[in-house]
């Protein structure tokens, strides 16, 4: 579990309250303020407030689905911005795989030859040991298991 703090940025414009990232587990579930909104997620290459709806959680798939689903449910890469004059807190709650698990598309959404394995397989542990390790940055932590094609 995370607990985020953001306090009031005098310069929102300039100061993410968190990089954009995606997460690396395999869903995550966030309790975000209910009046201050922060949460932005990228749709369609545009970058999307995620309004707080008050006693609702915000579920948000994560890459160890990304991978196990081989590309078919997309870990969403989403930011925090900061606000002027309000702070906000946020609580998010990491589902994670067992550490030992070798993670990789599932039989099941392999197609080959119209959708042949994306990802490489990988031990869990040494996926989220150097998503961890990284600066946030999008999505380019995923490149570590993608085939390239
Ligand atoms: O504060 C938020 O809304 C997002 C926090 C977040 O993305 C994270 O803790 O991974
Ligand atoms: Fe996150």
């Amino acid at each position: 579990m995370r607990m985020n703090y953001y306090p009031p940025c005098s310069s929102p414009d300039l100061v993410f309250g968190v990089s954009p990232h995606s997460d690396g587990g395999s869903l995550t579930v966030l309790l975000q303020d209910d009046d201050v909104i922060g949460l932005q997620i990228k749709h369609k290459g545009e970058w999307i407030p995620v309004k707080p709806i008050p006693n609702a959680l915000v579920v948000n798939i994560s890459d160890a689905i990304e991978i196990m689903s081989n590309g078919v449910y997309k870990s969403i890469e989403h930011r925090a911005i900061t606000n002027e004059k309000k702070a906000r807190i946020s609580a998010a709650a990491f589902a994670h795989v067992d550490d030992e698990l070798e993670i990789g598309p599932l039989d099941s959404m392999v197609d080959d030859p119209h959708r042949p394995p994306m990802y490489k397989k990988i031990k869990y542990i040494d996926y989220i040991r150097q998503v961890l390790a990284r600066k946030m940055d999008g999505k380019d932590h995923t490149d570590l298991v993608k085939i390239q094609t």
